[in-house]
C-alpha cells in the first residue's frame, strides 16, 4: 500500500488528500514500448471478456455505445497479429501474461494474480512518449511499475482490455485546462473500471536547442493543454503556437531538429513546451522553467483497471458514475437531489452529448418537435457503494435514469456481479444495471428502498 501514497482509492477511489507534499511529479525511468501500434492492429473489441476467458458483464451499453461483439475468429486473427507484434519487441515475454499471450492459451488464476499485487511488476500505460507528464503519473502512482508509452488514449485503453498492462493512467481534467473529454467518452465505450487517481502539478520549462536564446524563439510547439497552461507567458514572447500529440513529443521534435538545423539556422527559432526531464532525455535546454500561468497548475489523473476495487467504509471513498435521464422539467435537478437529500457530496459533474442519437424529440408544440441535444452525465461523489445511502442514492436515481453505469465500480466480487446488483439480488430483486426501462417495476421496487 505504501506505493500508492499520494493516490485515492476509487470506489471505488479514496477522496484526494491534497496536501502540497503530494503533489509534484517523480522519478522516472520507463522502458520504450511503442503500444500505439497495438490500437491500429487490434480491433477485437471488448478483447478481455471475448479471449482469455475475462468475466463477461450483464452490461448493455448504452445505445449509441453499442457495438457489435467481434466473431472469434476476427478476435484471434487480431491477436495473432498482435502475437506476431509483441514478440518482436524487446523484454516482450517477461510475464505470465506474455508467456499466456504467447502460446495462445487461456489465462489462470494465477497469471492474473502474479503482478497486481507487486508494483515491480505492474505495468502501467500511459498516453505519450518517456518525459511526458503523463509518464510522470504513472510513476508517481506506481513508482517501480514499468511505465509503457500508448500514442493513443484509446490504445491505452486497449492495452488494458488486452492483458498488455496491468493498469492504465490517464488525464482527465486539468485545472487550467477542463476535462479531457476524449476519456470521458472513451470511459463510456470501454468496460474498465476506475480504481484510483492521482494528481500532479505540472510545471513546463520552455525548451529550446544548445545554444539558443529565449529571445531567438519564434515559434512554440507543444500538447494542447501545455499551450493553453501557458497562454500568458506565451503571449508575452509574441510566438506562433503549434500542437504536437504531447508535451515529450514536442521536445522530441524539437530535438530532432537539432539534425537539421546545421543546414537550415532558421529552424533554432522553435522551441517547445515540456518537463525539465524532456529536456534532459531529448538533449535540449531549459530556456524558461515554470512558465504556466497559475503556479497551482493541477492535472488529475484516473487509474483505470480491469478488475474494480472492493469498496469499503474504513476511509472516504468517491465513486464515478454516468447516466442519462429521461425527458422531463427538472428532471436534472431531480437526479442531482438524490444525493443532496443524503448529504452525499459531489465532486465532479461532467455532460457529454450522445454520440449517434444526439437529437431529443420533445413534445409536439403545433409548430412541429423541439429537438434538444440528448447528454450523457458524468459525477463523481463522495460516498462509498459500501454504504447504505450510496446505494439508496443510485437505487433512487434509477427512477428516471433509463441508463446507468458506475465507473468507478463497486464490486464486493460475488460472482462478478456489480456491487449494486450483488445487493438487490441478496434482497430478492432481479436486476441489471443498465437499461432500467426494460425493467421498470423491478426498479420501482428497488428504487423504494430509499430512505
Ligand atoms: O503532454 C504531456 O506531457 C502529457 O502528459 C499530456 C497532458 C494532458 O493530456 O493533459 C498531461 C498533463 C498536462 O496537463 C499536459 C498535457
Amino acid at each position: 500500500m505504501a506505493a500508492l501514497k499520494g493516490i485515492s482509492i476509487w470506489g471505488s477511489c479514496g477522496v484526494p488528500i491534497m496536501g502540497r507534499g503530494d503533489l509534484g511529479s517523480t522519478s522516472c525511468g520507463s522502458r520504450r514500448y511503442g503500444l500505439g501500434r497495438v490500437e491500429r492492429d487490434c480491433k477485437c473489441g471488448y478483447g478481455n471478456g471475448v479471449l482469455w476467458g475475462g468475466r463477461q458483464e450483464a452490461i448493455t451499453p448504452v445505445e449509441d455505445e453499442k457495438s457489435a461483439p467481434p466473431r472469434s475468429e476476427e478476435v484471434l486473427k487480431d491477436m495473432g497479429k498482435l502475437q506476431r507484434k509483441f514478440t518482436s519487441l524487446p523484454n516482450a515475454l517477461e510475464t505470465q501474461q506474455d508467456v499466456a499471450m504467447f502460446y495462445e492459451r487461456p489465462l489462470s488464476l494465477s497469471d492474473l494474480s502474479s503482478s497486481l499485487s507487486d508494483d515491480a511488476s505492474v505495468r502501467v500505460a500511459y498516453k505519450g512518449a518517456p518525459g511526458s507528464f503523463s509518464e510522470a503519473a504513472a510513476l508517481k502512482a506506481y513508482p517501480l511499475c514499468e511505465a509503457v508509452p500508448c500514442d493513443e488514449f484509446e490504445a491505452a485503453f486497449r492495452a488494458v482490455e488486452l492483458w498488455l498492462v496491468n493498469k492504465a493512467v490517464l488525464p482527465i481534467e486539468s485545472s487550467v485546462g477542463g476535462s479531457v473529454h476524449r476519456n470521458y467518452d472513451l470511459l463510456l465505450r470501454h468496460r474498465l473500471h476506475i480504481v484510483g487517481e492521482v494528481q500532479m502539478a505540472v510545471h513546463h520549462c520552455l525548451l529550446g536547442l544548445p545554444g539558443v536564446q529565449i529571445e531567438e524563439i519564434k515559434r512554440v510547439v507543444s500538447h494542447p493543454q501545455a499551450i493553453t497552461q501557458c497562454e500568458i507567458e506565451l503571449n508575452k514572447l509574441s510566438v506562433v503556437k503549434e500542437s504536437a500529440e504531447d508535451t515529450a513529443a514536442a521536445a522530441q521534435v524539437e530535438a530532432s531538429l537539432l539534425t537539421n538545423f546545421v543546414a537550415s539556422n532558421d529552424l533554432r527559432d522553435t522551441g517547445a513546451i515540456a518537463s525539465a526531464r524532456a529536456a534532459t532525455l531529448y538533449g535540449l535546454n531549459i530556456l524558461a522553467e515554470n512558465i504556466e500561468d497559475e503556479s497551482d497548475n493541477i492535472t488529475r489523473f484516473l487509474i483505470l483497471a480491469r478488475e474494480p476495487v472492493i469498496p469499503g467504509t474504513d476511509r472516504p471513498f468517491k465513486t464515478s458514475i454516468v447516466f442519462t435521464l429521461e425527458e422531463g422539467p427538472g428532471v436534472l435537478f431531480k437526479a442531482l437531489a438524490v444525493f443532496a437529500l443524503r448529504d452525499i457530496s459531489l465532486t465532479k459533474i461532467e455532460s457529454r452529448p450522445q454520440r449517434k442519437q444526439p437529437l431529443r424529440v420533445v413534445g409536439n408544440s403545433g409548430n412541429g418537435s423541439a429537438k434538444y441535444f440528448d447528454y450523457l452525465f458524468y459525477i463523481d461523489f463522495e460516498a462509498s457503494m459500501a454504504e447504505q445511502r450510496a446505494q439508496n442514492a443510485l437505487g433512487h436515481l434509477q427512477e428516471f435514469a433509463p441508463f446507468l453505469r458506475v465507473l468507478g465500480k463497486c464490486t464486493e466480487k460475488l460472482g462478478g456481479m456489480l456491487y449494486i446488483e450483488a445487493v438487490a439480488s441478496a434482497i430478492g430483486f432481479r436486476t441489471r444495471t443498465v437499461n432500467i426501462k426494460d425493467h421498470r417495476r423491478d426498479h420501482q421496487r428497488l428504487g423504494s428502498l430509499r430512505k
